[in-house]
């Protein structure tokens, strides 16, 4: 899509979003419109279990490929900014700026250390023992999918080959931004939140010290960089929007819960409180699932009639998932949808558990399994799948309500969100209205207001998202079967669990 002929000549700004899969960008809008979209898969490889790596060359090339396309026939000087957003993994550079190898094989195209990677669990384990007073900032026990346990793998694993030579340890939104701009300085929403830093207090040179990357302190930890910009002091959220009584769920490759609060508040098994690290003067908590768009689509194209799946919905030029959604549809005949899962129950966390059990042994589990193998019974297993992603998120919202925040309303935006079966199941089973914003590619629009607010043309981050950000459809609960679902999440809470019990028979005598 292309600008419009009849619109005036105007602003323009350029989101560009990495995802797991894949690089996105749009052309905005001072109104938040998009005006030109393109997008291009990116490299991975996992050369072994729980080894995931990138390519921070292939990375920055997919992403002047879909710039380029996004700003084609526009005229430059009306590009008044550029905004990033991008996973949290872990790019490594040497000192002249060159990708360095992550990997035993010696690989330099692989120089990430993709935010899904779990090399580093006996060093993470390691990082909780210590108990140190940092690990109250993320949520009590720190994720092997942060970047201290990757940083002591390579010094403990690649110490010659990688951690001697390195010379600049990115958080892949700041390897974009440098590589945009030539400025190494680090955006303080991804060293706060993935790297232990405190927005009052700076860096804890005894946690650093107490887990063995002592290096990071004597260099005065030039090798993460410092903060950028002051993010403080840029005025209160919307006007008239009790913001801390909303959840947005960024739900892509895996789902990410954030809820903000005027007070730190502490939830064990949620990472944060984290100072100013999305909003400015708010505190930031983060609740997570570590796979969810990817258990779906690993759940879908594990099951045998997937090729059948595969071709019916080709014939009928629909996705898997929209096909999938209409054969729901057509099987629950009289009852609701949900209810084709009263016998079939899954534990969705196939990769650990984030928040908030924080426990990355966990596993998967699905009990009720039959011996058909047809469209029905995949249509039925993909719903029990959605349905558990959504009890994960009604355990994370009861722990953050525990712990003090109060939640109302659910903001949901990424890939799944374009899936009414998924953000229906998420209004129905936390029992709360799911707000969809007008433009589906909204995480690209707020990349583009990151851009819009560093061009000046906003004088803060709360008027460029009230100008360019708007409400798209509201999904409501059907409270009807509000029983059923409890009933459910009854079950649910049992299978993990009986699955701690049967790891505790396991290891006994
Ligand atoms: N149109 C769609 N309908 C249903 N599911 C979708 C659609 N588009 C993407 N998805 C799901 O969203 C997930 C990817 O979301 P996305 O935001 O693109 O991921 P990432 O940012 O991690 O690259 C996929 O796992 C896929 O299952
Ligand atoms: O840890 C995270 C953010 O804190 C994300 O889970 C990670 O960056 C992956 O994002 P996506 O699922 O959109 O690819």
């Amino acid at each position: 899509m292309m600008p419009g002929g009849d619109q005036e000549p105007g602003s323009y700004y350029v989101g560009v979003d990495v995802g797991t899969g894949s690089v996105r960008a749009a052309l905005v809008d001072q109104r938040g419109i998009l005006l030109a979209f393109a997008d291009q898969p990116i490299k991975r490889w996992e050369p072994q279990f729980n080894h995931h790596e990138q390519s921070s060359e292939d990375i920055w090339a997919a992403c002047c490929v879909v710039t380029k396309k996004v700003v084609q026939g526009i005229d430059v000087n009306q590009i008044r900014g550029l905004g990033f957003d991008a996973t949290c993994s872990l790019v490594v550079l040497d000192k002249q700026f060159r990708p360095l190898p992550v990997n035993h094989e010696g690989d330099s195209r692989r120089n990430i250390i993709m935010w899904l990677d779990h090399r580093a669990i006996t060093q993470v384990h390691r990082i909780n023992e210590t108990k140190h007073s940092v690990l109250q900032c993320v949520g009590g026990v720190m994720s092997v999918e942060m970047q201290a346990p990757k940083l002591l793998w390579l010094k403990e694993n690649l110490r010659e080959t990688c951690w001697d030579k390195a010379g600049h340890f990115f958080d892949l939104p700041d390897f974009l931004s440098w590589k945009a701009t030539g400025v190494t300085a680090r955006s303080l929403c991804s060293l706060v939140c993935k790297w232990t830093y405190s927005a009052e207090k700076g860096w804890d040179d005894s946690f650093w010290k107490m887990i063995g990357l002592e290096d990071f302190v004597a260099d005065n930890y030039r090798k993460i960089g410092v903060i950028g910009a002051d993010v403080r002091g840029h005025g209160l959220a919307c006007e008239g929007q009790p913001v801390t009584s909303r959840l947005a769920i960024i739900c892509g490759t895996s789902s990410c819960h954030m809820g903000i609060s005027k007070d730190p508040i502490f939830v064990p098994g949620v990472w944060g409180p984290y100072f100013s690290a999305m909003i400015p003067g708010f505190w930031l908590n983060e609740g997570g699932q570590s796979v969810t768009g990817k258990l779906i689509d690993h759940m879908v194209q594990g099951h045998a009639a997937f090729p059948e799946l595969k071709a019916k919905a080709a014939a009928r030029c629909q996705s898997v998932y929209a096909y999938l959604n209409s054969h729901l549809d057509l099987i629950k005949k009289a009852q609701p949808v949900g209810f084709l899962t009263v016998d079939l129950h899954v534990w969705p966390d196939f990769h650990g558990n984030r928040s908030p059990l924080a426990d990355l042994t966990l596993k998967g589990m699905v009990t009720g399994l039959k011996l058909s193998q047809d469209l029905d019974d995949l249509a039925i297993l993909y719903l029990a799948t959605v349905q558990a992603i959504a009890f994960g998120t009604r355990l994370i919202i009861e722990a953050m309500e525990a712990a003090g925040h109060s939640i109302s309303t659910l903001f949901l935006c990424g890939g799944l969100s374009k899936n009414p079966l998924f953000v229906q199941m998420h209004a129905d089973i936390t029992g709360m209205p799911v707000v969809l914003s007008q433009e589906v590619e909204s995480v690209l629009v707020g990349a583009a207001i990151l851009g819009a607010c560093a061009s000046g043309d906003f004088t803060s981050v709360q008027e460029a998202m009230a100008r360019m950000s708007k409400v798209g459809k509201v999904v409501f609960p059907r409270l009807e079967d509000k029983r059923y679902y409890d009933k459910k999440y009854q079950v649910f809470l049992k299978l993990v669990e009986h699955q701690k019990e049967y790891a505790a028979i396991m290891k006994g005598d």
